[in-house]
């Protein structure tokens, strides 16, 4: 029993000079150390995910500090990760929407609705083959005479691995698991986002919805707990995904009062009901909606003081906003009701969708507050854009950086992103991953190279083989291949050398047979 509590006593001080660490001392938890050191294990664990953490928190402030972009994209196969070592690039992305549509059990789009540990046993299958790949060039390269080892090019196979979490696959205890998962199989960092469960439409351009400040806050310290029970220095990554969202699960969190938007003509009847009547009559549910919500005329509730408003009068209500960073419905209602004398009619509970989501006005300032409220549970930080609209990522980038100026940030150019659409020239393109870096933003993934990509690519080789049949094989393929002593089953990658030093051991069985 002494042992017990004795061993408890040293886990706390061990922890508490962990915190103390620099790795560690940015971060600030909302439980003591005390409760941490109850529920670890009696005997010492340690995971690589905790070197592979500290490698990549090295590399990101590296790249912070020199303004230089990692660049990156998402993989799900041993090779492409091998692969990507030999190429030079610093990490590799382990992205949710592949796995789900490459790994999964149930093939499908990226909607995290595959099974939890799907994204971890991706991670955990990378790790070991670059654990592999990593030994088995250990062993090769100490084979080869000193010229050779001279000329002989080293890679870093094991590359730290950046996984989409996703929103984390349940509620607090789910969310555990996920991050132990995580933690067990190797991981670098995992970014947790603050969609909702169940509702998650991706990278559909409609209808993605966000949970409360405070449920995504729980989700982060959820997931840091774990972390700290485990001992892990895996980083954790605040993904925040409200720029691009149009519905909130709820109301209860008052900080998300003046995003949530409401119905100002009153007299429209429930948007659930305009939506039935529309399927009833086997009408466009779409465009009933979209009349609906003209008709309703939808808006925020400062929105809606402005709009019954004198000019004057608003600006008196937006003096008594600037009180309070986080005013209430309530609250707003009362600063309305001084200073404005026209009735402000809103109401949020009729423009609620048929799953029950409250709507909601996503903009830069609602991703600047939940990131900021994010950041001392987390190391990093990602707001998600669907369109990377440059005044907006200077916009929040800049407001962060001021909290908190050494942090570094991650961006995702998703597959569809319109580049030309946004604005950008060919030259903005070229430069944007420079001036992403500028901004602290050096995590710079690809996410979904391995479907365009490598779909592309296949296609194109099938096609040929098809019509060119060996002779195209040899020409695209194995004489490069063999010439330009690219990795395949047959070179050292394969493992042969490995196998044969294998087999050499083994083969010395018995000394004292004395052959
Ligand atoms: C990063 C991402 O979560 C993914 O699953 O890879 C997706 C990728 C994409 O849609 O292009 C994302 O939400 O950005």
């Amino acid at each position: 029993m002494t042992e017990l509590i004795s061993q408890y006593e040293n886990d706390i001080a061990r922890i508490e000079a962990w915190w103390a660490s620099d790795r560690q001392k940015h971060l600030q938890r909302p439980y003591s150390s005390a409760k941490v050191a109850s529920m670890r294990n009696t005997i010492p664990l340690e995971y690589p995910s905790s070197i592979q953490g500290n490698k990549l928190w090295k590399l990101l402030n590296k790249h912070r500090e020199e303004q230089t972009p990692i660049m990156t994209f998402g993989c799900v196969d041993p090779g492409t990760a091998s692969q990507m070592s030999r190429a030079g690039m610093e990490l590799v992305y382990v992205s949710g929407g592949v796995s789900g549509l490459q790994i999964a059990p149930e093939i499908g789009r990226d909607h995290a609705d595959y099974p939890s540990d799907t994204v971890p046993r991706v991670v955990s299958h990378l790790f070991k083959s670059q654990c592999f790949h990593d030994r088995r060039q250990k062993s090769y390269f100490l084979g080869l005479s000193k010229e050779e080892q001279q000329k002989f090019q080293i890679n870093d196979y094991l590359l730290p691995m950046v996984a989409d979490g996703d929103m984390g696959f349940g509620s607090v205890t789910a969310i555990m698991k996920e991050t132990k998962m995580f933690v067990e199989a190797g991981t670098a960092m995992v970014h947790f986002d603050d969609l909702a469960i169940g509702l998650k439409k991706f990278t559909e351009k409609v209808g993605r919805t966000v949970v409360p400040f405070s449920e995504y806050l729980r989700r982060l310290t959820a997931a840091r707990f774990q972390m700290d029970v485990m001992g892990s220095e895996m980083l954790l990554m605040s993904r925040i995904d409200s720029y691009h969202a149009e519905f909130i699960t709820s109301v209860v969190d008052y900080r998300d009062h003046k995003y949530v938007k409401g119905a100002t003509n009153l007299e429209v009847g429930t948007l659930i009901h305009a939506v039935n009547k529309a399927i009833e009559a086997g009408e466009d549910v779409q465009e009933a909606r979209f009349k609906w919500l003209a008709e309703a005329k939808v808006m925020t509730f400062p929105e809606a003081v402005q709009a019954a408003a004198t000019e004057q009068e608003y600006q008196e209500f937006s003096k008594l906003m600037q009180a309070k960073q986080f005013p209430s419905l309530a609250e707003m209602k009362s600063y309305a009701s001084k200073t404005v004398a026209a009735p402000v009619n809103f109401d949020w509970e009729i423009s609620r969708s048929s799953v029950g989501q409250y709507l909601y006005k996503s903009c830069p300032q609602n991703v600047i507050e939940r990131a900021i409220a994010a950041m001392p549970l987390t190391d990093t930080t990602w707001a998600r854009m669907d369109t990377p609209i440059w005044k907006d990522i200077v916009e929040i980038h800049t407001a962060l950086r001021e909290v908190d100026p050494a942090r570094c940030f991650g961006f995702g150019f998703t597959g569809a992103f319109n580049y030309a659409g946004a604005g950008y020239s060919e030259k903005d393109v070229a430069e944007l991953p420079h001036n992403l870096a500028k901004l602290g933003i050096v995590f710079q993934t690809q996410p979904i190279f391995a479907l365009q990509g490598t779909n592309m690519f296949v296609y194109k080789f099938a096609k040929m083989f098809k019509e060119e049949g060996m002779a195209g094989y040899l020409r695209d393929i194995q004489g490069p291949s063999l010439s330009e002593k690219h990795d395949h089953g047959g070179t050292a990658w394969g493992g042969n050398y490995l196998a044969d030093q294998y087999l050499n051991i083994a083969n010395a069985m018995d000394l004292s047979m004395n052959l």
